[in-house]
Formats: structure tokens, C-alpha cells, sequence
């Protein structure tokens, strides 16, 4: 248990059957033993990350006064710049030493769920940087499009119809974040992590990470191992939303980045949640006689904000919602 596997996702996009079924078992074993393993084999171009990538460091390089212009604790809908220390995953260790961008499905201020004041629903807050909006929106519809992929493999395993996650998947909650971890020296933040260990709260976590290094996952038998950078691969890993909905048959494994020893880190997840009103509601494939539901039901939007309360400061705040 040193090293997650590495999954070629190629064959769900072919018209094998066989080839799809192989991929979809190797995602099922990956998810029970690990609740993580990388893929390779996708359809996002090594162009494309590096066009986001490029988008992510021309923003954070920006003076805090122009970032802080889209600062996301402004915001009731959680979209924006988290400036160092917005967020504290580990609470037994000081704020991540981190900076944030988050964008999630653009809905315009005349939309219903926006005049109803739904919770996370709202419109995307872009910088004013050129060419930004349009290669950001595009880049979120493409990853949610691979989410769904991915998704549709595990429906077999899990005894539900194929298309369950694409029904519930419609304007979703999806959140794409890109993050900077500002370069350390040996001495200064000794105490201080780039992300404390955390599980993840929702369904599904597709991660590009650039060649820095630093995130390290937990294994079964609790040992931190690495999870290093390979080129053309997104590290993929289930959140606390998914393993509720499959009744723990799948993992939500802890995970934390140390953060880069004199190099800057730059990332990219992107969290796929489902649409907010979803029940989360054990999986029929996941329950018989010796396993019975063990959570009762929620929904997503319920489950997503009672996580994030605990690790914003801000959310806590009365009127966050
Ligand atoms: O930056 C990374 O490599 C991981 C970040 C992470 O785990 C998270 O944002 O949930
Ligand atoms: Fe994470």
C-alpha cells in the first residue's frame, strides 16, 4: 500500500464494452482500497492546463488590494479570491498557507434559485484579466464532463442505472478552484501546512498538480505516503458526501500538502457535486441484510454547508449562509 494505482480511462470513451467494464472494475477497486488513484488516458489537453495554469499564475501574481477586489467572504454564494489563511483544514494546526480562487456554475442574478437566495448559487466573480472568463467557464464545463465520466463508470459497481449521476448532476454544485501555495524556506513556517489533513467534503475530487510535489495521502494502515506529480494525470479521490452515499463502500481518505520548500506550488481541483436539492440517500447496490444504511438521509446542499462551516471562520458568521 506505497503507491496509488494509475488508471487509463481511454476505454470509456471507446465503444467496448468489455474495455469500459475492465476500466469500471479497476475504479471500483481503486475507490474501496484507496478512495484514490490517479487516471491517465483523459480527454483534457496538456495545452489546456497550461493555458489554466498560466490564467491561475497571472492572478495570484496581482497586488492582494486588486485580488481582494472578488474576495470570496464577501460573498454569500462562495465564489472568489481566499487570501492566506482564509481556511484552516486541520483545526489542530494553524490557517493553510494558501491562496484560493473559486468559481463554480454561473447562474445570472435574475435566476430563480438566485432570487430565492439559494445557498451557493449565484454568479461566478471573474478578475478583469483578458481572456480569463471565457477559457475559466470552459475549462469548468470540461472537467464536470469528466466528473460525469468517471461517475458513469462507478454506477455498476455501485447497482444503479447509468445515467443516475448524469440526472442528478444537472446544474450542479461544482466548485473549480485554483490554489497557490507561496514558496517556504527551511526555517519560516516550520508549523504551518500549504493544506492541513483533511478528507474532502462532497463527491468526487479531480486534481492537476503541478511538478512541485507535496501532497501526501493517508494509506489504511495510517502511514502518510506521497503522491507525487505524473505528467498528464489528474489525481482523483472520493469526498465525505460519497462515502456517506455508497455506506462507506467507497473511502474518503485524508490528504494534506506540505507546503513546497523554496518553489511555488500551483493547483487545480475541481470538487463535482451534485445538483443541491439531491437526496444523499444510501445507494441501493451498498445495502443487504449485514449492511444496512447507517446515515440517514440529507441532501447535498445540507451536507456541503455543515462542512464548510468548519473550516471558514467566516461561514460561521451569522448570516453566511
Ligand atoms: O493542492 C493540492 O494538491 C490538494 C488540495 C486539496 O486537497 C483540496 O483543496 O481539497
Ligand atoms: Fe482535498
Amino acid at each position: 500500500m506505497n503507491s496509488l494505482p494509475i488508471i487509463d480511462i481511454s476505454p470509456l470513451y471507446g465503444d467496448e464494452p468489455d474495455a469500459w467494464q475492465a476500466v469500471a472494475g479497476q475504479i471500483d477497486r481503486a475507490c474501496r482500497q484507496w478512495g484514490f488513484f490517479y487516471i491517465k488516458g483523459h480527454p483534457i489537453s496538456p495545452a489546456r492546463i497550461a493555458e489554466v495554469l498560466g490564467n491561475a499564475q497571472r492572478f495570484f501574481a496581482l497586488p492582494v488590494e486588486e485580488k481582494l477586489k472578488i474576495d470570496i467572504t464577501q460573498t454569500r454564494h462562495h465564489r472568489g479570491y481566499g487570501a492566506v489563511a482564509t481556511e484552516q483544514l486541520d483545526p489542530t494546526k494553524p490557517s493553510d498557507l494558501k491562496e484560493t480562487f473559486d468559481m463554480g456554475l454561473h447562474l445570472p442574478a435574475d435566476h430563480p434559485e438566485v432570487l430565492a437566495e439559494k445557498p451557493l448559487r449565484g454568479p461566478n466573480r471573474h478578475p478583469d484579466l483578458s481572456g480569463w472568463a471565457t477559457l475559466m467557464e470552459q475549462h469548468y464545463r470540461d472537467m464536470q464532463a469528466l466528473a460525469q465520466t468517471l461517475l458513469r463508470a462507478m454506477t455498476l459497481a455501485l447497482g444503479i442505472e447509468r445515467d443516475f449521476f448524469d440526472t442528478r448532476f444537472n446544474e450542479p454544485v461544482s466548485v473549480l478552484r485554483l490554489i497557490h501555495y507561496p514558496s517556504r524556506d527551511a526555517a519560516s513556517c516550520a508549523e504551518q501546512q500549504g493544506a492541513g489533513a483533511h478528507t474532502d467534503y462532497g463527491c468526487i475530487t479531480l486534481l492537476y498538480q503541478d511538478a512541485a510535489g507535496g501532497l501526501q495521502v493517508r494509506n489504511v494502515n495510517g502511514q502518510w505516503i506521497d503522491a507525487p506529480p505524473i505528467d498528464g494525470t489528474f489525481v482523483v479521490n472520493l469526498g465525505d458526501m460519497m462515502a456517506r452515499w455508497s455506506n462507506d463502500r467507497y473511502l474518503s481518505t485524508p490528504h494534506r500538502v506540505i507546503s513546497p520548500l523554496g518553489v511555488d506550488r500551483y493547483s487545480m481541483p475541481f470538487f463535482a457535486e451534485p445538483h443541491p436539492d439531491t437526496l444523499i440517500q444510501c445507494l441501493p447496490g451498498c445495502q443487504d441484510d449485514a449492511h444496512p444504511p447507517k446515515y440517514p438521509t440529507t441532501t447535498c446542499a445540507e451536507f456541503l454547508l455543515s462542512r464548510f462551516a468548519d473550516t471558514y471562520a467566516y461561514r460561521r458568521e451569522p448570516h453566511a449562509v
